[in-house]
């Protein structure tokens, strides 16, 4: 029998996502203090969609908007008869920038529709979130917060294992005022890679999660990467200057997901100089992930 869904209005809070930290390519990923908060209501129809902020008067404003197509697939997922919906996005994220908002968008619609059905499951909200995101390492943090190692299951299901960074690391992200889709950073990569560097990178990643962890001094040997940046610097060299000028610094400094923001797990020497068009932002990590609001 369908599951018929309550009328709301029901809220969520869905943080901001870096995914692969350097060398954590589609594995690792931290949630952020920068979020979206989407309300949906059941309508008679048709479904509709108010912007405001990041992405207002560009994405569409019907069903073809991510979060409603995303809410879609989950009532689907939870054998429940989707309904015709309002929604009201504030958006803070900055999309296509490598900060996950396409994720925080999915996970958004996936919980929203798990609340109006009456179903709060985080795991079967990562397994949808992850297979309509196809990689994840953003819809992890994003649905459970914190610092998260994601793989793919022998059923390609998204997993997750969370763990809590230390908390004298204050993540800084340096958002570019131009944008960067994810599909086109990923064509930039290679079908296959040198054994030496994907044990290079083996060894990297298991560092960052004692690094982020346990011992913060170890971040910027822990965040070498040889599997992603390099090939990918082509299409953002601001971007990889950035980056570069970081390191040089000193700074543990990566790109955040498939750019073209830069994200630093360590103290930014006062005074960096990082040019025109470029946004600071101090954060934190979020440690709730996706939560509904009363
Ligand atoms: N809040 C949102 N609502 C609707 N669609 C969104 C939202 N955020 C992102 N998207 C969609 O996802 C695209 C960006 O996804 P992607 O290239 O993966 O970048 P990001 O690194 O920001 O996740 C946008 O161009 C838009 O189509
Ligand atoms: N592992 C992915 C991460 C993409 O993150 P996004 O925030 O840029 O969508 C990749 O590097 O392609």
């Amino acid at each position: 029998m369908s599951i018929s869904p309550q009328p709301g209005p029901v809220t969520v809070r869905v943080p901001a996502t870096s995914a692969n930290l350097g060398p954590g390519f589609d594995a690792l990923g931290v949630a952020l203090t920068l979020y979206d908060e989407v309300t949906a209501t059941v309508v008679d129809g048709p479904t509709r969609v108010e912007i405001t902020g990041e992405g207002a008067g560009e994405l569409p404003a019907d069903e073809s908007h991510l979060v409603v197509r995303s809410m879609r697939t989950a009532f689907e997922a939870l054998g429940a008869t989707a309904p015709e919906v309002e929604l009201r996005c504030v958006n803070r994220i900055p999309q296509a920038r490598g900060l996950g908002s396409s994720s925080a968008a999915i996970v958004a619609g996936v919980t929203l529709a798990q609340a109006l059905a009456g179903k709060t499951d985080q795991e079967l909200a990562l397994e949808i979130a992850g297979a309509i995101e196809g990689h994840p390492d953003n819809v992890a943090p994003c649905v459970l917060g914190g610092f998260t190692i994601a793989w793919l299951d022998d059923e390609h299901r998204a997993r997750a294992a969370r763990m809590t960074p230390v908390q004298s690391v204050q993540p800084v992200v340096f958002v570019p005022d131009v944008q960067g889709l994810t599909a086109v950073a990923r064509a930039a990569l290679p079908a296959t890679v040198p054994h030496a560097d994907a044990a290079f990178n083996a060894g990297r990643s298991a560092l960052l999660v004692h690094a982020l962890t346990a011992d913060p001094a170890l971040l910027y040997a822990a965040t070498e990467d040889r599997l992603h940046q390099a090939y990918r610097a082509g299409g953002m060299p601001g971007t990889a200057d950035v980056v570069r000028r970081l390191r040089e610094a000193g700074v543990a400094a990566v790109v955040s997901g498939a750019g073209p923001t830069v994200l630093a797990l360590s103290e930014v020497p006062s005074g960096f100089d990082l040019g025109i068009g470029w946004i600071r932002h101090n954060l934190g990590f979020d440690s709730r992930g996706a939560h509904l609001m009363s």
